[in-house]
């Protein structure tokens, strides 16, 4: 029998929690592994929408009365109370749209609707603050980097958690013990590129992840679905391991359970059209039914039979009221209701959430992070660097395009020789590179958009700062867009025969390395911004194009239009293109070309050739300064939108 002590619950008597039918196969935590779960309660949550549209002056605020005659409110939740001691696991069940998802978000602080009723930790009104460093939540999509190991993606999480080498290693091999994840230590994640883990094994190493920060409560959104049954009930084995050795408590939501899963749980919740039906462990489900006056019918499986009997969707609508009525009084409920009293957990003002933490600002204040912020980038840096060299989507393949289109470059605009013949062809080339080199910045989009989906399950879970993460993200970066820019930007310059001079040749690759430093931070913000990879290649697009039209190649600058010419100041590719043709034309002369129409008799300095665009005056260490400037706002206002959006609230 296992006993999991709570010396922070206000009642009289000392509290204890009994776990019945302990399993005598279970994985013990190592020795030296923290063991300390959570006491969570809940009482009455109630979640409410207005639904309806109002009128536009409403909308923005022009009139103080809005036309309510269209609005409602929408009961999302409605009263749910529940409560899960250290060690046990809770599983949250009900029909597709009853709430379920509302309610987990609710508990965890995800959602962004207001929340009503009291939710306590350890029988204390609950701290937003200290509830993130304590609580953990699993999301139902893994975001995690494909080609990192099992052991490596454990190991760079036990990093922002713990200080110690020893630390470190104990809870990721504990981890790794305890989710069944051992024999797959060197495997990788996989995922477009690589082969690597089962869709189970994913899902556990997800666990994992939070499970290494030592979580007191650990939150699960459908763990399970779109996992086949053995994969289902391994996992739901594993967390049940994890609440019995460690006393973790675990809530989870849960679709269609097998009837082995079903009973895995120590308590059930079930919900219909937001509005509890049940809250009891699973076995004393039927019997709860049974004195409603139902029985299930044979050879049918608890979970299915109950799931459908509460849907109203499908089901027969008396039936469920009448089960949805009888809860608040029935045994289960009183006994329920009994336990939260015991634990003085009402919902009166002081345990009211709305009144504890204004929830706009949860989520956005971060929490007393569990290691220094320097340490957090360091981490950072070292984890992308490692999935810089190893991922083919964020690195090489980009790399091999560029080179790929320099070479390209150079075959088209080969060996020009310095006539002034070729004075056109020069500028078109410069053009093409600071056109199209920074327009294939888009490339990059796959992987920041992933990589934001990892940011905001490890940023929701209070893992690091925002500005660690935007400043590892520079730091690696910075190195590979140069190399970028040094290997592209060589090829075509030679093979093209640009101007000879060594110094010259270095202010080019200077030019571009930051044209695609600003070319890539511009699409870090579009990728900050855009939930889809769609919209953002769409946006990203758009955006190159309108740039290209104002770098000052297709039409004279001063011919465009004086409401429009202002344009060309927040283009990236007219700083790049003005400097790429200063650096080339400035200090050349070309050779006479009397046979080329229009005929060039004399010998033409190239200032001559940059004044036509006016280019001749340009000061290429300003404008290079722009460029960085630039950069760097880009990569500002990307980190504030990731601070101030993506807080994992839905
Ligand atoms: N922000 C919101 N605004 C309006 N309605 C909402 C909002 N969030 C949820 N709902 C509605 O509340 C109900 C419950 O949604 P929820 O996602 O919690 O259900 P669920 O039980 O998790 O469903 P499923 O199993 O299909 O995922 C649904 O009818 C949904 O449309």
């Amino acid at each position: 029998m296992h006993a999991v002590e709570n010396s922070h619950i206000p009642s009289e008597e000392p509290y204890t929690v009994t776990i019945e039918d302990p399993q005598e196969d279970i994985p013990v935590a190592n020795a030296n592994s923290e063991t300390f779960g959570a006491l969570f309660a809940w009482h009455n949550i109630t979640v409410k929408v207005t639904v309806g549209s109002s009128s536009w002056k409403s909308k923005l605020g022009f009139s103080k009365s809005p036309k309510v005659t269209e609005l409602g409110e929408k009961l999302i939740l409605n009263s749910v109370s529940g409560i899960v001691e250290p060690g046990q696991v809770l599983f949250i069940m009900g029909p597709s749209g009853s709430g379920k998802s509302t309610l987990l978000d609710s508990l965890a602080d995800r959602v962004k609707l207001p929340v009503y009723g009291a939710v306590t930790l350890d029988g204390h009104p609950k701290d937003a603050f200290a509830f993130k460093q304590s609580a953990k939540y699993v999301e139902q999509f893994d975001h995690l980097f494909s080609s990192l190991t099992v052991k490596e993606t454990l190991s760079y999480a036990a990093q922002f958690y713990c200080n110690s080498e020893e630390c470190r290693s104990t809870r990721v091999e504990d981890a790794m013990e305890i989710l069944g994840l051992k024999n797959q230590r060197d495997v990788k994640v996989g995922g477009v590129f690589f082969r690597g883990l089962s869709g189970g094994q994913k899902r556990r190493l997800s666990v994992g992840v939070e499970l290494v920060s030592a979580p007191r409560l650990l939150f699960l959104d459908e763990p399970t679905s779109g996992l086949d049954s053995a994969s289902a009930f391994n996992l739901i084995q594993s967390l049940r391991n994890i609440a019995r050795s460690r006393g973790t408590t675990i809530v989870c939501t849960i679709h269609q359970p097998s009837e082995t899963v079903f009973e895995m749980c120590d308590q059930l919740l079930l919900l219909s059209g937001g509005r509890a039906a049940y809250f009891g462990p699973p076995k004393e489900t039927l019997d709860h039914f049974g004195q409603l006056g139902f029985s299930i019918p044979e050879h049918t499986s608890v979970a299915e039979w109950v799931i459908d009997l509460i849907n109203a969707d499908f089901g027969d609508v008396e039936t469920v009221s009448q089960i949805l009525d009888a809860w608040p009084t029935s045994e289960k409920a009183d006994f329920l209701y009994r336990r939260l009293k015991q634990l003085n957990i009402t919902d009166n003002e002081e345990f009211v959430v709305k009144k504890q933490t204004p929830l706009s600002s949860i989520g956005r204040k971060d929490v007393q992070f569990a290691t220094s912020m320097p340490w957090q980038t360091s981490v950072l840096v070292r984890r992308g660097f490692l999935n810089v060299l190893r991922n083919p989507a964020v690195v090489w393949l980009r790399f091999a395009m560029y080179v790929m289109l320099a070479i390209l470059i150079g075959i088209v605009w080969l060996r020009l020789s310095q006539s002034a013949s070729n004075m056109q062809n020069f500028a078109s080339a410069l053009f093409y590179v600071a056109a199209f080199m920074v327009f294939m910045s888009i490339s990059v989009l796959p992987a920041y958009l992933e990589e934001k989906e990892i940011f905001v399950r490890e940023r929701a879970n209070g893992t690091y700062h925002v500005l660690s993460y935007q400043i590892a993200h520079f730091l690696v970066d910075v190195p590979f867009v140069f190399l970028l820019a040094l290997v592209s930007g060589t090829i075509c310059y030679w093979l093209v025969g640009m101007n000879s001079s060594f110094g010259r040749y270095c202010f080019f690759i200077w030019t571009l390395f930051l044209s695609l430093l600003v070319a890539e931070s511009m699409m870090m913000v579009i990728a900050a911004v855009v939930p889809y990879f769609i919209v953002g290649i769409a946006m990203g697009a758009f955006v190159f194009g309108a740039f290209m039209c104002v770098q000052g190649f297709f039409i004279p600058l001063n011919n465009i239009g004086w409401w429009f010419r202002w344009f060309r100041y927040i283009a990236l590719n007219y700083y790049s293109f003005a400097n790429f043709m200063k650096n080339e034309f400035s200090d050349l002369t070309f050779s006479p070309s009397p046979n080329y129409i229009p005929p060039y008799p004399n010998p033409v300095p190239g200032v001559n050739y940059l004044e036509q665009f006016g280019f001749a005056s340009v000061n290429e260490w300003g404008y290079s300064g722009v460029l960085i400037g630039m950069a760097i706002i880009y990569r500002i206002i990307a980190g504030f939108w990731m601070w101030w959006f993506h807080t994992g609230k839905h």
